[in-house]
């Protein structure tokens, strides 16, 4: 089996890296923004045509949340018209689809766990951008999973988990936002859980929401990465309501998880579990 990686060296797809040794009757393909650019239509008929994939996932993204406001053009760009030229190829040429998506397709306004049928309503551009791109997915393929997940954090690249540890080590002062409830997500919990699937050819298609289990508010995820890393006593820690941002957050993005854990049998670990796993790992 030959598996396609797009976006390989975003955090998710240096998890999927890291834990792909557990499964060497995969053959992998890990392409970077460098190495395939997704934009280009013509490098994607190209590496498509060249091999024949079981599976694609598509990790690639513009996920600046920030900059995604006065990036509208490119976040659209790359979240959507390359994620529709992604699933024109696997269309064509049998490949089945891996994507991501976000639980900023919501706009918060619940107050229980979104299940997948919920009505979206996205209320910052990424989050606009990655919902056109689920809908370029599911108007023009059927063999694909989207997986909507939130908060990713993990060992590799930009995410809020490596920004906490470093303002710790910087001992700078900390003032985190409780104004929003959703659940942090180990990358490599979901990097794990996508590898289980294409190893055992799952054509369970459709669109499922993976989070870890629990809430959170961001500031409580700050707060228990201090703790475990016995920092808090040397960092200066406050909630504050409101983190002045350009972008608006969802207030809650709380994914159920019932469907994916009744169809694939699996049991979704609870976000601190994980991130204490992950905090005992990388020390
Ligand atoms: N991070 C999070 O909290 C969440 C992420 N998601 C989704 O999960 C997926 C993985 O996210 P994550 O790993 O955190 O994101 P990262 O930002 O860590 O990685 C994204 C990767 O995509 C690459 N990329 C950007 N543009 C292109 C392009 N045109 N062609 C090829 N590659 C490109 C980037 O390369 P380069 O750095 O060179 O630009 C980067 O390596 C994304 O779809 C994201 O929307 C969903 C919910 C939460
Ligand atoms: C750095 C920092 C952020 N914040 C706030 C700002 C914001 O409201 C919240 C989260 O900040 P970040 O900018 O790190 O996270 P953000 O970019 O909003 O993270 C999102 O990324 C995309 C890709 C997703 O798909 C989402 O699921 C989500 O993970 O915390 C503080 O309150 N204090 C701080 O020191």
């Amino acid at each position: 089996m030959r598996v396609l990686v797009t976006g390989a060296n975003g955090q998710l797809g240096k998890c999927l890296q890291k834990h792909s040794g557990n499964f060497p009757e995969i053959e992998f393909l890990f392409e970077t923004s460098q190495t395939l650019n997704i934009t280009s239509e013509e490098a994607l008929a190209n590496f498509f045509n060249q091999y024949q994939f079981d599976f694609c996932v598509n990790c690639a993204a513009y996920t600046n949340v920030e900059a995604a406001e006065s990036k509208k053009g490119l976040a659209f760009q790359v979240n959507s018209e390359a994620v529709k030229s992604l699933a024109e190829q696997c269309k064509t040429l049998g490949t089945k689809l891996i994507h991501i998506s976000t639980d900023y397709v919501f706009d918060g306004l619940k107050f229980s766990p979104y299940v997948e049928s919920d009505a979206v309503n996205p209320i910052n551009i990424y989050g606009a951008s990655k919902l056109q791109g689920e809908a370029m997915i599911s108007e023009h393929m059927d063999r694909f999973f989207i997986f909507r997940t939130s908060w990713l954090y993990s060992e590799f690249g930009h995410n809020f988990f490596n920004t906490i540890l470093k303002k710790a080590e910087d001992r700078a002062d900390l003032n985190i936002t409780t104004e929003q409830i959703g659940t942090p997500t180990n990358a490599n919990d979901l990097a794990i859980f996508i590898l289980n699937l294409i190893n055992v050819k799952s054509d369970a298609f459709g669109l499922y929401h993976y989070s870890n289990q629990g809430e959170a508010s961001w500031y409580d995820f700050a707060r228990l990465i201090l703790e475990e890393k016995q920092l808090e006593y040397q960092v200066n820690l406050k909630a504050t309501f409101s983190y002045p941002t350009k972008a608006k957050r969802p207030k809650f993005s709380v994914l159920d998880k019932s469907k994916i854990e009744n169809t694939f049998k699996i049991k979704v670990p609870h976000w601190r579990e994980s991130l204490v796993g992950l905090l005992k790992k990388v020390e």
